[in-house]
């Protein structure tokens, strides 16, 4: 059945049912999806051309005269990429690297093909799964670029990512000074001292999930309330907190392997030190032994961090003229060099495949997963794909609705901005509602959710 409206035809596909429930997708027209593919995306498409443009002459200098030429094929190919979405026309396969190397175009392209067997047509753009286009989008353009002779390495997103650490450089320089006054703490915390401290620097990781470009837009972002005095306030917006349940799988060090906690990062900029702070604390009262850190392998969402993004953080600190961030600096820096951190390149985060599908296409992946006493994914696009995008009743448990995914107990620390939620108590999501109809694309409500939790549902504001 064709439905002609505001020029994008949709038509009404059933393979987005799932036997758990409904995908979310564009043909949804009071989804998130469908305001994305809309609105959003095209804002961002046309960002990235103005960037490409406005950094012609940095690009020139820093990659040759020649690549003047690749910046007009980039323009050119994102202008064309952004009318098929306008458009609802069909996605496009990607262009493949000529030497076999990793790049896992053709898998991409293999999953095109899955997925038109799946849709009975080639799949479109309002009308196919949106978490596969959204992804899509941002895997082609990155495909466009490491095609290119010159500009292969340029990150469009850089100076933004730069920007929300650097427009957060007060509320960071304040979480600095409280975090290295804890981890070097002349008090020897009480376990119930440490335990509050805890809680609070999971909090601290969860809200800097708030700094993130893809829901501004690409309009520049940074967190500009005060991280410790405001974290009281925020408690009443999160949704779910297993911090108990945390606490109690993470207090009891395994004595006989190394305690291994894997964070699948999400967003650089103040995201990104708040994730540093988090590790640095699991150090500090050993509750870990190792912390590896997984980046984007591309430029990814706007905000996602690459290894590079990493890199530049700890530079920017190390040069920095607070003390405090210079100090933590050197930290991580000495965590880097023995290893106690280590950063991990998976091309898995930027593939095709949603997470239950880890042990089919990447058995060494999940295998290395399975090492670690917890797997922390922090973000949105990291929960959608959790949950594989399925428009859940809320009240599923997190457990339920990963479907058997948990190559270890996994926790997800995300601030909620897209139609996925579960793991809530019943009526906590409809009462929301009634507050305010779009809660769930702002950012604005929290979870801390972890699988051990089972079924337990915390009510808001109190831990289980
Ligand atoms: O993963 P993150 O950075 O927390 O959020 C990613 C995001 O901004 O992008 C998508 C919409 O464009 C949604 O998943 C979410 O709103
Ligand atoms: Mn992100």
């Amino acid at each position: 059945m064709n439905q002609r409206s505001n020029s994008v035809e949709i038509r009404d596909l059933q393979d987005i049912v799932t036997p758990f429930g409904v995908r979310l997708a564009g043909i949804y027209k009071r989804s998130f999806a469908y305001v994305t593919l809309k609105d959003r995306l095209p804002v961002i498409l046309t960002k990235i051309i103005d960037t490409f443009s406005r950094d012609k002459e940095n690009i020139i200098e820093k990659y040759g005269e020649n690549a003047i030429e690749e910046v007009k094929k980039m323009i050119g190919f994102i202008s064309k990429l952004k009318n098929e979405i306008a458009t609802n026309k069909t996605l496009k396969p990607m262009r493949l690297v000529s030497n076999n190397s990793n790049n896992d175009a053709e898998e991409w392209n293999k999953y095109l093909i899955k997925r038109t067997e799946i849709e009975g047509e080639t799949p479109l753009w309002f009308n196919t799964v949106w978490l596969y286009c959204e992804c899509y989008m941002y895997r082609i353009l990155a495909q466009e670029l490491v095609l290119m002779n010159y500009i292969k390495t340029y990150d469009p997103f850089k100076q933004s990512k730069q920007n929300a650490f650097t427009n957060s450089l007060t509320s960071i320089e304040i979480l600095c000074s409280y975090v290295i006054d804890v981890i070097y703490s002349k008090r020897n915390l009480s376990i119930m001292e440490t335990k509050e401290e805890f809680m609070k620097f999971i909090k601290f990781d969860l809200w800097g999930n708030q700094c993130d470009l893809s829901l501004s837009a690409g309009a520049d972002v940074g967190h500009a309330t005060h991280p410790i005095q405001i974290l009281k306030l925020l408690d009443e917006d999160i949704l779910v907190n297993n911090s108990e349940f945390i606490w109690n799988l993470l207090r009891k060090p395994d004595k006989n392997n190394i305690n291994i906690i894997d964070i699948i990062l999400d967003n650089a900029g103040y995201e990104l030190f708040t994730d540093f702070c988090l590790a640095a604390f699991f150090i500090a009262i050993k509750f870990a032994d190792k912390i590896r850190f997984y980046p984007k392998l591309y430029p990814w969402y706007i905000s996602d961090a690459t290894i590079n993004d990493i890199h530049w953080t700890i530079e920017y600190m190390k040069n920095a003229s607070n003390e405090c961030l210079r100090k933590f600096a050197n930290l991580i820096e000495d965590y880097l060099n023995n290893n106690i951190w280590t950063i991990e390149i998976e091309p898995y985060w930027t593939g095709p495949y949603d997470l239950l599908g880890m042990k089919e296409h990447d058995p060494k992946l999940h295998a290395k997963l399975s090492e670690a006493k917890l797997v922390i994914f922090k973000g949105d696009l990291n929960y959608r794909k959790l949950v594989d995008d399925i428009n859940w009743e809320y009240t599923t448990t997190f457990k339920k609705a990963l479907r058997g995914f948990e190559p270890t107990p996994i926790l997800a620390i995300r601030t909620v901005k897209s139609d996925v939620c579960v793991g809530l108590l019943p009526g906590v999501a409809e009462k929301i509602f009634k507050e305010d109809e779009y809660w769930m694309w702002s950012g604005k409500y929290g979870l801390i959710q972890i699988t051990t939790a089972g079924s337990c549902q915390c009510p808001i504001n109190e831990t289980c």
